[in-house]
């Protein structure tokens, strides 16, 4: 049998007004995606080449600077701000900037990275947040057409937060060494969309226990439900195990925005509960699952820690 695939789906900005054939199309491709796999690759083409290079250069500009500073990036949210050094993944490095598609939010970010000011980085860090949050909008709209609840989805709209995460794995130490980048998990967002430059080394797991390989292309962005977004669906997209497996001798660089769900509880919409498909999950707040997730035992041990915090027996 052949190895499963993900779909790659075509998101040219020209052929996505709502409700044409083309959108339908892509809508139908992208929902059955969703729901068997909980991720697909976009081809997306609203971030030029020059904004795709400007972003990576800003990425090692960042990953270049002293761990000390590195360190100053701090957040109230776990996992929002610098993480590094991690016994347990010691590949990995990222750095987080909280509301990155508001000049506020990037302006807050440089500033302590580079006090004198860094105007390429905050420009590209603005437009790609940018462009990418327009992909997970369109995607969102598509899931909420298909369900029947544009209402609800227009409100997780307005309430979507979104955090611009850098990431960097170096290789590993000769050819015995541990090649794990990110252990097995699925994501704490709503939704996550990744982007990665030329290296590969993502995987994300089928229902069926298989690893998919993900390859890496510029135009590429890896559009993948996080554990809210299975809250919300009652279960209709699942969030997918992934994790990442360095290979060869290059060092690797992804990009994630990551979606979360500030001042609005998370609430299965009424038109998906029947009798045949019971709520699964209670109402709750999406940042105090976050802090449940990684402050508290039982979160750090769940295995599905969704389920624990607010699932419905
Ligand atoms: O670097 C990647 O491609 C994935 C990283 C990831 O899964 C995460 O940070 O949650
Ligand atoms: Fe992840």
């Amino acid at each position: 049998m052949a190895p499963p695939k993900l779909s790659v789906i075509g998101f040219s900005l020209k052929n996505l007004i709502p409700n044409s054939s083309s959108w339908i199309t892509t809508c139908s491709e992208a929902m059955h995606a969703l729901e068997e796999h909980g991720a697909f690759i976009a081809k997306y083409d609203g971030v030029p080449q020059e904004l795709d290079d400007a972003i990576f250069l800003a990425s090692r500009d960042l990953f270049d600077l002293p761990t000390d500073v590195k360190l100053l990036n701090t957040t109230d949210t776990p996992y929002h701000g610098y993480t590094g050094q991690i016994p347990s993944m010691p590949l990995f490095e990222s750095l987080g900037i909280e509301n990155a598609t508001t000049t506020g939010g990037v302006e807050k970010i440089t500033k302590v990275m580079w006090p004198s000011g860094n105007e390429n980085f905050s420009k590209s860090v603005l437009m790609f947040s940018k462009a990418v949050a327009e992909l997970y909008q369109i995607v969102m709209r598509m899931v909420a057409k298909s369900y029947g609840i544009e209402e609800n989805c227009e409100s997780l709209l307005e309430s979507s937060v979104h955090v611009l995460r850098f990431m960097k794995y170096l290789c590993p130490q000769g050819d015995e060494g541990n090649p794990l980048g990110v252990v097995p998990h699925t994501d704490i967002s709503f939704m996550t969309i990744l982007h990665e430059k030329q290296v590969k080394g993502l995987q994300i797991k089928t229902k069926e226990g298989q690893w998919i390989e993900v390859d890496p292309s510029p135009s590429s962005f890896i559009v993948m439900a996080g554990d809210v977004c299975m809250a919300w669906t009652n279960g209709r997209i699942e969030a997918p195990y992934h994790r990442v497996m360095m290979q060869g001798k290059e060092e690797r660089y992804s990009l994630g925005i990551f979606t979360f769900i500030r001042d609005l509880n998370i609430q299965i919409p009424q038109k998906l509960i029947d009798e045949d498909n019971p709520p699964r999950f209670k109402e709750f707040d999406h940042y105090k699952y976050i802090h449940y997730h990684r402050y508290t035992n039982d979160g750090k041990k769940s295995e599905c820690p969704i389920e624990s915090y607010c699932g419905i027996n």
